[in-house]
């Protein structure tokens, strides 16, 4: 196993303490979530509300209830990786192309976990990272113009879909330095559905694993 995945598996272990006996927990999208869900089969949940269709699919594969996010009320926890994160716990999401779900299960629960292996910590957001920005489709090249004038290079990401039938621009070279101003704009463009910059609604707590352990952070 490659220290990375060794990482995820720690900090999906580290992520368990926040779970409570009859919960219904918000189950985040990706590679370290994965490691988690294989975990939740031991526990006493009441059901799970999942941010995109490849969790419930793993989630339902597992025996473990669906709850709609309508019928759930505010959930106590959400547990989800990233695929960047700053000192504030401000994020970058959607390398999956699950942010907009993602962003809503996240706003709707009391306490946001991120669980990230140490690769995933950045000084400055967008710098390596793409900011994934998804679109409906017939909007896609007038806001990528948009994007092209706020100095982002956008990438069209070829042959993907998101669940909601929209399509995703992975733009570079955005000035990230203000998450929250940056996000904002962003959702002002016409067209734009969701960006995958969670800083208006950050993560409550961070376990960032390590050669050394997991680390956790709060806000
Ligand atoms: O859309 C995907 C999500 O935002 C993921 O949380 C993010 O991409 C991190 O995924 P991974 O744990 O596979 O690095």
């Amino acid at each position: 196993m490659s220290d990375q995945q060794a990482q995820k598996q720690a900090a999906a272990k580290a992520a368990l303490g926040y779970i409570e006996d009859d919960m219904i927990l918000g189950v985040g999208t990706g590679s370290t979530v994965n490691c988690l869900i294989e975990l939740l089969p031991a526990l006493k949940l009441a059901g799970a509300v999942a941010s995109s269709q490849m969790t419930e699919d793993k989630l339902r594969a597992l025996g473990i209830e669906i709850v709609d996010l309508n019928f759930a009320g505010t959930l106590d926890v959400y547990i989800d990786g990233a695929d960047e994160v700053n000192e504030h716990l401000q994020l970058i999401k959607g390398g999956g192309g699950a942010l907009t779900r993602e962003k809503i299960v996240a706003a709707a629960s009391n306490k946001f976990i991120c669980m990230v292996d140490e690769s995933k910590r950045v000084d400055i957001l967008g710098r390596d990272f793409p900011v994934p920005i998804e679109v409906l489709p017939q909007a896609r090249s007038y806001v990528a113009r948009q994007l092209a004038a706020l100095g982002g290079e956008p990438v069209y990401r070829e042959d993907f879909v998101t669940d909601y039938g929209n399509v995703i621009l992975d733009t570079y070279d955005l000035d990230v330095s203000n998450p929250i101003a940056l996000e904002k704009e962003l959702n002002n463009i016409v067209g734009v559905v969701c960006n995958g910059i969670f800083a208006a609604n950050q993560a409550d707590v961070l376990l960032k694993a390590g050669s050394d352990g997991v680390t956790t952070l709060t806000r």
